[in-house]
């Protein structure tokens, strides 16, 4: 699965472009602020239809115009499907082959791309939320039915809460217990089971990055194996926060709350991880989302880099290389200078330079 032509029109600086990207390695190269990620995101928006920066429709538009205009096509077991979107700031207009979307699920199939950029390694030390992000994030590309899953237990937890604040409305609480305890035994069953097909891949890929130096974990606060388990812990859960439940008017305990842990060397990211253990810790996690798609769907995804090699040593720079080099896949990547990547052996790659919003493809 690859990504074979992208046009943009409108899209952030990006007045006007279309490019043809290399089925393998494509390198985007220019200073700082001239329009690189936004490449990245467009394609990415092509695979998501949302960006993987927290931005609003009108963000994603040029500051001069009403409307951006994103056009991919995609080359899939040697059949071509296109994707067309339109954005305004009321909303977005999405086609797949010229028709379109009624799933959502269809299209996240499409071109799966995977995103490996500073906002998301910034997740890793934050709050709870963007962890649980990256790993729902994860599990929505690889499983379509995860996505109705958490919009079921989205909607549980509204009816939930909605009842805290209605007069009277704790009376029918327990049965809305029941619905999230249920909806929410799926969500957590879905990322246990993602945690546990990826562990091996991750831990090794961290070990080395590091150089056998370290090892990293990630750990949920619930045993994966006994399902009778998973459901008397959240019931617990629940019972513990009861009486703050009905002074603050919210459900306090439940996948929404859940706050995976991020390790290296049994320490907790947040408190003690550098930049580079950070980084490394993402590159481990999404190398092994990679070849969990590639696994799962017997195709690579389509990978986009932003800036990743700043703050890795040389050692972990060259493991990422080497691994790039040795995958089928497609990959974008953003630099600022090339030179290490030429050094690294990339000479097959397509560079195109990008300056103010224009892009070169370079001779
Ligand atoms: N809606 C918009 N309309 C016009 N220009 C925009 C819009 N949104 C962002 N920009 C411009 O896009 C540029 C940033 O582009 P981008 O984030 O892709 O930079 P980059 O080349 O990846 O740089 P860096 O190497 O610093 O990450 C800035 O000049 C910013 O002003």
């Amino acid at each position: 699965m690859y990504l074979s032509s992208l046009a943009l029109r409108n899209f952030r600086n990006i007045v006007e472009t279309e490019i043809l990207p290399s089925p393998a390695f494509n390198v985007l190269w220019g200073d700082n602020g001239q329009g690189k990620t936004n490449i990245l995101e467009s394609i990415y928006i092509i695979g998501h239809l949302k960006s993987f920066r927290n931005t609003r429709n009108e963000d994603l538009i040029e500051h001069n115009s009403i409307r951006s205009q994103l056009h991919g096509e995609i080359i899939s077991g040697g059949s071509k499907r296109t994707v067309d979107i339109g954005i305004e700031s009321r909303g977005k207009e999405v086609l797949l082959d010229g028709k379109e979307v009624r799933h959502a699920a269809t299209f996240f199939s499409a071109l799966r791309p995977v995103i490996f950029s500073p906002e998301e390694v910034a997740l890793t030390k934050g709050a709870p939320a963007g962890r649980r992000a990256l790993l729902d994030r994860a599990i929505f590309q690889i499983d379509p039915a995860y996505l109705p899953r958490a919009q079921e237990y989205e909607r549980c937890l509204r009816q939930r809460n909605a009842l805290f604040r209605t007069p009277g409305g704790t009376n029918q609480i327990a049965s809305w217990t029941e619905a999230l305890i249920r909806a929410g035994l799926h969500i957590r069953r879905s990322r246990s089971a993602y945690l546990t097909r990826i562990t091996a891949i991750f831990n090794d890929v961290y070990k080395k990055i590091s150089g056998n130096r370290e090892t990293a974990s990630i750990i949920l606060p619930y045993t994966p194996e006994n399902e009778q388990g998973l459901e008397d812990y959240f019931r617990q859960e629940l019972e513990r926060c009861r009486h703050r439940e009905i002074l603050t008017g919210q459900t306090l305990a439940g996948p929404h709350r859940d706050d995976p842990l991020f390790q290296i060397n049994g320490r907790s990211i947040r408190q003690f991880a550098s930049q580079g253990q950070q980084r490394s810790f993402m590159l481990a996690f999404k190398t092994a989302q990679i070849i969990d798609i590639e696994e799962q769907t017997g195709e690579p995804p389509v990978l986009l880099l932003d800036d990743m090699t700043s703050e890795l040593d040389k050692n972990r720079q060259g493991y990422f290389f080497n691994f790039l080099l040795s995958r089928k896949g497609q990959v974008f990547v953003t630099t600022t200078d090339i030179q290490p990547m030429i050094s690294a052996g990339l000479t097959e790659a397509r560079f195109f330079s990008v300056k103010n919003g224009i892009l070169r493809q370079d001779q």
